[in-house]
Order: structure tokens, then C-alpha cells, then sequence
């Protein structure tokens, strides 16, 4: 049996007592830290809380070699870990199913996700949110050239013209680091200056900090501002909403101090 169970979204207590038990069930237990992490935990106090020993499998081990440590799984209980819902914004169902194929039995165990935290904790409408966008680290190539990847911001217009906010995911890459909402903007906002394009100028952009944390941040500006507002720690999400229902907008004024002038321009 394979269990794939989620593990919710900042630090080792956020497991749902299901997800423990097939822990605690499991003859092997593996994690994966590269589609999302816990920033409030680490690998001692989930094996210390868990009681099991946990091995940490890298994006090969997951995306490459997985028929290695699934096969386990034929006569063993194996476990995956995987921060949020394990079915979220991964691409974990390619496991599933190749599982699946080699005639090994599944099951989920689902997690509080990002995709939904967002919504609680910005007030914006989950039905309002179009297809999510992710921003990655720039690149230097062999010549000395720096590329930006122009797909989210195409992402964001596309939405943007069929009334639906996006949900921007932030890089996080073993080298170099965990994007923050500033450094998205900056990107977002250079790509715009580049093309001469107004999706994003004179618009509100929100940001969100250590969703599941005891202190998230949540805060709504323009992109401008926005982009040198202080959101400390990572990990950190970029939501650019299209049109505000008028519940949306005076949710984002009270509860993330978004500029009370964007009352006036609500559906
Ligand atoms: C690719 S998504 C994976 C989502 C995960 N499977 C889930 O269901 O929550 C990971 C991205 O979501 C955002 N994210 C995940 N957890 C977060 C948190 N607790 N607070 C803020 N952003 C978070 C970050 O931008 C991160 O790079």
C-alpha cells in the first residue's frame, strides 16, 4: 500500500490524526521538501512527534527513479509526505498512477492546502480564481543572459480579461532560495514595464506570509507599494485578483489594510 498524506501547512502538529495513524502504520516513511516545505519544523521534531524515522527524497528520487522506493510498497506500508495537500500543485499524480501500474493498491490523506488558506485568510472568493501561475528565479545563460520567464504574467493578463484572480506560486530552488512577494513583483513588474502593457499598475496585489503560522501576514496594496512592504520570513504567495465583489474588497481593507479607494471600484 501506498498512502500519499499531506501534511498541512507550517510545521509538524498540522498532520490530521488520520495521516499520523498511517504513520505510525508504516514500515517505511519518506518526505519530499521540494514542491513545498514547513517552515516551522524540521525533520528532527517530525521524527521526534511521529516516532518513525523519515527519508528525504530529492525531486530525482520523486520525478526519476520512483519505481526504486514505490516497489516497497507492493508488500510494505510506504508513506509520501508532501507539505499542504499532497495532490495540490505537485504533480503527484504521475506517482499515483504509475503506483497504480505496477499493481500497487493507494490511498489519500488530504491536508490543509495553500489553496485554500489563501482564500481564508485574503477574504477573496475561492470560485473567483482562475488557473495559478508560478514565478521562478531568474536565469543567467552560458552568454551572460539574464532570462525572465514571461508565463506568469501572461497567466495573470489571461485571467485578469476573464474576471478570475490568480494564485501566484513562489520558486523554491535548493540554490537559490524562497522567491519573496517582492522579488515576484519586482519580476511581474518588469516584464509589464518591458512589453508596455497596465495589467498590474493601479491594481491591488496581495500578499501572504507564513500561511498556518501563529502570525501569517497578510497585506493588499498596489503593486508598487506593495513591493517593499516587509514581509519577514518565507514562505511567502502573491495573489493579483481581477475584479472585487464588494465582500472581497472590504474584506481586503479590514483584513489585510488594502487603501480604502478601492471600495469605490467593486462589482
Ligand atoms: C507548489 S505549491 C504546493 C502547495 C502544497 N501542495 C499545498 O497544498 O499547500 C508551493 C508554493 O505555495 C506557497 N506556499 C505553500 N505553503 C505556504 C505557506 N504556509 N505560506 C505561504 N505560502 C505558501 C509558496 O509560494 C510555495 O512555493
Amino acid at each position: 500500500m501506498l498512502d500519499f498524506v499531506g501534511l498541512g501547512l507550517f510545521d509538524e502538529k498540522d498532520i490530521s490524526l488520520k495521516g499520523l495513524e498511517k504513520i505510525h502504520n508504516a514500515d517505511k516513511v519518506y518526505v519530499e521538501f521540494y514542491t513545498s516545505i514547513l517552515m516551522g519544523t524540521d525533520l528532527e521534531k517530525m521524527e521526534e512527534l511521529y516516532q518513525k524515522k523519515i527519508t528525504v527524497l530529492s525531486r530525482e528520487d520523486v520525478e526519476q527513479h520512483a519505481e526504486e522506493w514505490i516497489a516497497d510498497a507492493k508488500d510494505m506500508n510506504v508513506v509520501f509526505l508532501t507539505g499542504g495537500d499532497t495532490m495540490v500543485s505537485t504533480t503527484h499524480v504521475d506517482l499515483r498512477l504509475r503506483a497504480l501500474d505496477m499493481g500497487i493498491e493507494t490511498s489519500l490523506v488530504h491536508g490543509a492546502s495553500i489553496a485554500s488558506a489563501i482564500c481564508g485568510l485574503s477574504g477573496l472568493q475561492n470560485y473567483r480564481f482562475g488557473k495559478a501561475a508560478t514565478v521562478p528565479h531568474p536565469y543567467v545563460t552560458s552568454r551572460g543572459s539574464r532570462v525572465v520567464s514571461e508565463t506568469p504574467y501572461d497567466t495573470i493578463k489571461m485571467n485578469m480579461d476573464n474576471g478570475l484572480h490568480t494564485a501566484v506560486f513562489l520558486d523554491i530552488d535548493k540554490d537559490k532560495g524562497y522567491m519573496t512577494v517582492n522579488e515576484a513583483l519586482e519580476i511581474l513588474l518588469e516584464v509589464e514595464g518591458k512589453r508596455g502593457e497596465g495589467v498590474m499598475t493601479d491594481r491591488i496585489s496581495v500578499g501572504i506570509a507564513r500561511a498556518g503560522s501563529p502570525s501569517p501576514v497578510v497585506k493588499a496594496d498596489y503593486a508598487q507599494s506593495l513591493k517593499s512592504f516587509d514581509f519577514g520570513e518565507p514562505l511567502h504567495i502573491l495573489i493579483i485578483p481581477a475584479s472585487l465583489h464588494f465582500v472581497e474588497a472590504e474584506a481586503l481593507v479590514k483584513l489585510a489594510g488594502a487603501p480604502e479607494a478601492i471600495l469605490e471600484d467593486v462589482d
